[in-house]
């Protein structure tokens, strides 16, 4: 069966025809800008592309519907739907993937494949807003956390490259992309998370702000700020854009590198918010035994890496310098006597898709 993967995230939309066997026939990258404006220039090409077996599209946020891959139907589209403010930067674009895709391939199965499935996994405790009860139950108010595709596929991937068992490792997924989260992985399964309710929580990202006080909102609609402003400047003007007119990691590296102030203190902003939630993910597992490195900074930036581990050096993390510089692609990056084992893992989201849409439509014909 050949699959057509559908990956939208914030920063570009990622197409992939995988084979039966996982070998990928070709590949596409798109880079959008802020993926929810530019829609249509991107999706014009689906129809251009060979005709697949069935589809896979990638939609951040299942709610508490979904937390397996689901065969797209109209009561599931509708749904799809309903879920679609919860994640504006990307659940838009999924949507309109799935029309192009229908519009272009009428007959072909559809699967959406979730961030938050991996995450169903979460303790009540870690899941849990101490929030007013009615509006946990009427609005399913909850940590989901998202880039679960990365993570599940990243710590898989990761226990293979240390020859280990994944149910004997505790490990932290470090998934550092436009949108970037944690997973705290115990025995291949995910028990703490930096993203919540929605993908705006967590770490400060290349436009979003991660963790705020929730007072800050609340604070500025009460002084006039529109909602809908709110909105724009908290999914496409803060994190490292607002701290240093670009979140382009590779930009703001290099303006470092030449000791542009601004680019040097919105990367000390980065890494203070990376450290401790990096710690507060392995105080969830109660130790750590490997640092996992995924995403386009993760996999990109060995000086991001560099500075994680070295502020982890505390619980035994170490790094192997020449392989951090010299890492392409899967690779261990650590000293074999390193007490946490460090590694950099490709994120495959469009593997982990097309697995899921063939376990979907293994489960339908059942
Ligand atoms: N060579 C590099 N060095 C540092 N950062 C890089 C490099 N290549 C890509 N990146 C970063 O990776 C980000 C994109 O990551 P990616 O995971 O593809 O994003 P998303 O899926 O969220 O759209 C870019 O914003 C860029 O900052
Ligand atoms: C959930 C999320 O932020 O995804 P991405 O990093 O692909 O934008
Ligand atoms: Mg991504």
């Amino acid at each position: 069966m050949r699959v057509l993967t559908v990956n939208p995230g914030s920063s570009s939309v990622k197409f992939s025809l995988v084979e039966a066997d996982d070998t990928v026939r070709a590949r596409v990258e798109l880079s959008t800008g802020g993926a929810d404006r530019e829609a249509e220039r991107v999706l014009a090409s689906v129809a251009r592309l060979p005709r697949p077996d069935a589809v896979g599209i990638r939609f951040v946020h299942g709610g508490r519907d979904y937390t397996r891959p689901v065969v797209i139907d109209d009561e599931v589209a509708e749904r799809l739907h309903e879920l679609a403010d919860l994640a504006p930067l990307h659940q838009p674009l999924s949507l309109y993937a799935l029309g192009e895709i229908h519009r272009a391939f009428p007959d072909v199965p559809t699967v959406a494949c979730f961030d938050t499935a991996f995450h169903a996994t979460l303790p009540e405790a870690a899941a849990t807003y101490a929030l007013p009860a009615e509006w946990r139950e009427r609005y399913g108010l909850r940590r989901y956390g998202f880039h679960g595709l990365s993570h599940a596929y990243a710590a898989r991937r990761a226990a293979e490259l240390l020859g280990a068992d994944l149910s004997d490792l505790r490990m932290v997924v470090c998934h550092l992309g436009a949108g970037a989260s944690l997973a705290a992985v115990a025995g291949g399964r995910s028990v703490d998370t930096t993203m919540g309710f929605t993908p705006l929580d967590g770490l400060v990202m290349a436009t979003r702000a991660g963790a705020i006080d929730p007072g800050i909102p609340l604070w500025l609609l009460a002084h006039g700020v529109p909602a809908e402003e709110l909105r724009d400047a908290f999914e496409h003007r803060s994190g490292l854009r607002a701290l240093a007119g670009t979140g382009d990691m590779r930009t703001l590296r290099s303006r470092a590198a030449a000791h542009d102030e601004q680019a040097v203190s919105a990367l000390a902003v980065y890494h203070h918010r990376l450290r401790g939630q990096a710690a507060a993910m392995t105080a969830a597992l109660g130790g750590l035994d490997a640092l996992v490195f995924t995403g386009g900074v993760g996999e990109h930036a060995p000086e991001t890496r560099r500075r994680l581990a070295a502020d982890l050096a505390y619980l035994g993390a170490r790094l192997d310098p020449e392989r951090n510089d010299a890492a392409r692609g899967d690779s261990v990056i650590s000293p074999p006597d390193a007490a946490v084992a460090a590694v950099v893992v490709t994120a495959r989201e469009d593997l982990e898709i097309a697995a899921g849409v063939r376990s979907a439509l293994i489960r339908q014909v059942q």
